[in-house]
């Protein structure tokens, strides 16, 4: 019997998370995914390669010990790029199991191949032998995600010149490399080979970075970079690229300036993968960037049976929100109610060092005309600070002046992917300072700083009512 209550295409943060609510409420359900194994971009070329990446790193050259013992200071003296991909083929195991094991004790059914449209109803697979079946759904959700953008003009060779899925595969580590593009997947890789002392340059046509991060800290950010020898060439276009007689590669800008690096990465955004889906045969249409769009509140598209979630939706196009998504495209579908998330949700950019922020910017709050107040700590004003050898580290959190009510959290340095979630419950309950103000927190900690920055700008707050 090849009908189902949902079908979802895509096994990713979305697919695997619409699946198994759909399932959990009793429905038939099967995802089809022409992937090797399950997990998605996320496991395999995104999220979860990237951050084990980024441990490895970290861990083998002691970078976290540095502080302490010095920039020349490694645990590893000679990191090679096995030693990098040796811990993510365990993790990405681990995933794939994990998800294969949520998928069948779920009863949700898999198969691998390709799908395209039929009809609004009906998806034809491809198989990778060429077997080729017909599956109906009542429902069918569309969680097929991104895929690098590889303009023409980029000689790619999967060797030298490379998108951030070839990244991974790379046999060297270079001693230099070229990041093009100053996204969030570029900035991330850069400072993760920064961190392993490749010499690293980054270009982007904007003048300006990570422009949704509150600004102050995207300036301690850059500071940091720059510290270490970082070459940022922001404003300035990547007009061509070529391989030299020597093995190497040269990028010319359009300031005349010449870049000759071991290897260049381009990471100048991501397309939706909805190319190959016949989606006139459905009656939908993309949009320039093969995304689709939804009602942000059903995840619905336009043609009433068939759903969208996840990063083929765009913005913010995040694992952690594309779960989500998926979860409330899934019980839409299935007539179970849905409630909207919560207004805050994080971002988390895995760079060296992290960056995190939830809520409002002091820009947006600028923009908006909110009297505001801002507290901010530095990690090496705590002990847990002092302990760890942190000389750097930023915590940064904004109150209105009219209801003391916290507005945003915004967090560059160790553990900011972690810590920001105090500042995120807080957000939601609608708490104020005296939260802050008034709490223990336990000593020596990072989170510490929570308290630090919520005197800081309580001592002021406190002083501009005392004179109102
Ligand atoms: C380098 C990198 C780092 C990232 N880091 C983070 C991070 O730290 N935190 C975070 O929250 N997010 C991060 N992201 C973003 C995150 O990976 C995505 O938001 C997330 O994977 C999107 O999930 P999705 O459900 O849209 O599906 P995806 O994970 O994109 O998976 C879609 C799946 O659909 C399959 N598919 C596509 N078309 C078809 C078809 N026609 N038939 C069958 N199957 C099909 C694909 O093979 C793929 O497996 C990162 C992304 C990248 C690229
Ligand atoms: N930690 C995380 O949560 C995380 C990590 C990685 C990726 N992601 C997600 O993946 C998505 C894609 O990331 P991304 O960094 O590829 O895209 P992006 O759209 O965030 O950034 C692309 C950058 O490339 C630049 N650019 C655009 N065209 C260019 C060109 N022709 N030449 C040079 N530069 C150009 C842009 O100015 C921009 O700075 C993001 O939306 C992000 O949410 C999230």
């Amino acid at each position: 019997m090849n009908q189902y209550d949902l079908l979802v295409v895509g096994s990713g943060p979305s697919g695997r998370r619409a699946a198994i609510q759909a399932a959990k409420l009793g429905k038939r359900v099967l995802v089809v995914e022409q992937g090797k194994r399950v997990g998605g971009v996320s496991v395999h070329t995104g999220t979860i390669p990237s951050k084990t990446l980024r441990e490895t790193a970290l861990n083998l050259t002691g970078w976290r010990e540095r502080g302490f013992y010095g920039r020349a200071y490694r645990v590893k003296q000679e990191i090679s790029a096995d030693d990098l991909r040796r811990r993510l083929l365990i993790t990405l195991d681990h995933e794939v199991e994990v998800l294969e094991h949520q998928f069948a004790r779920n009863r949700v059914q898999h198969l691998r191949g390709k799908a395209s449209f039929i009809d609004p109803q009906t998806l034809q697979i491809v198989k990778d032998d060429g077997e080729t079946i017909r599956v109906s759904g009542t429902s069918i959700l569309l969680a097929v995600g991104t895929k690098p953008f590889r303009p023409d003009y980029i000689p790619f060779d999967g060797k030298t010149v490379l998108d951030s899925d070839e990244l991974l595969e790379i046999e060297d580590l270079p001693r230099s490399l070229a990041v093009i593009g100053a996204g969030v997947i570029g900035i991330e890789y850069a400072t993760i080979f920064s961190a392993l002392d490749t010499h690293v340059t980054v270009i982007d046509p904007k003048a300006t970075m990570l422009d949704f991060i509150d600004k102050e800290i995207v300036e301690d950010f850059t500071y940091q970079l720059r510290d270490r020898n970082m070459k940022l060439h922001l404003g300035q276009k990547a007009e061509k690229v070529e391989r030299t007689p020597h093995g190497k590669c040269s990028i010319t800008l359009d300031s005349g300036r010449v870049i000759i690096c071991e290897m260049v990465l381009f990471a100048a955004g991501r397309m939706g993968a909805t190319d190959t889906l016949n989606l006139s045969a459905a009656g939908l249409e993309a949009d320039s960037r093969g995304r689709l769009s939804v009602n942000p509140e059903t995840f619905q598209t336009s043609v009433p049976n068939i759903y969208a979630a996840g990063d083929v939706v765009g913005f913010p196009s995040l694992a952690s929100t594309s779960m989500e998504q998926g979860r409330i495209a899934a019980r839409v579908a299935v007539g179970a109610i849905a409630k909207e998330p919560p207004k805050f949700f994080p971002y988390g950019i895995y760079a060296v060092p992290e960056i995190s922020t939830c809520g409002l910017t002091e820009e947006e709050v600028k923009e908006r005309g909110i009297p505001y107040e801002c507290g901010i700590a530095r990690f090496r004003e705590t002990s847990r600070g002092h302990i760890m050898g942190l000389d750097s580290g930023l915590l940064k959190l904004i109150f209105s002046l009219k209801t003391r009510r916290l507005l945003g959290v915004h967090i560059v340095g160790e553990g900011a992917t972690e810590l920001v979630h105090i500042g995120q419950a807080v957000l939601n309950l609608k708490g104020t300072v005296e939260y802050f103000v008034e709490n223990t927190f336990n000593y020596p900690t990072l989170a510490e700083a929570y308290k630090i920055a919520g005197l800081d700008a309580g001592n002021r707050m406190g002083e501009l009512v005392a004179k109102g």
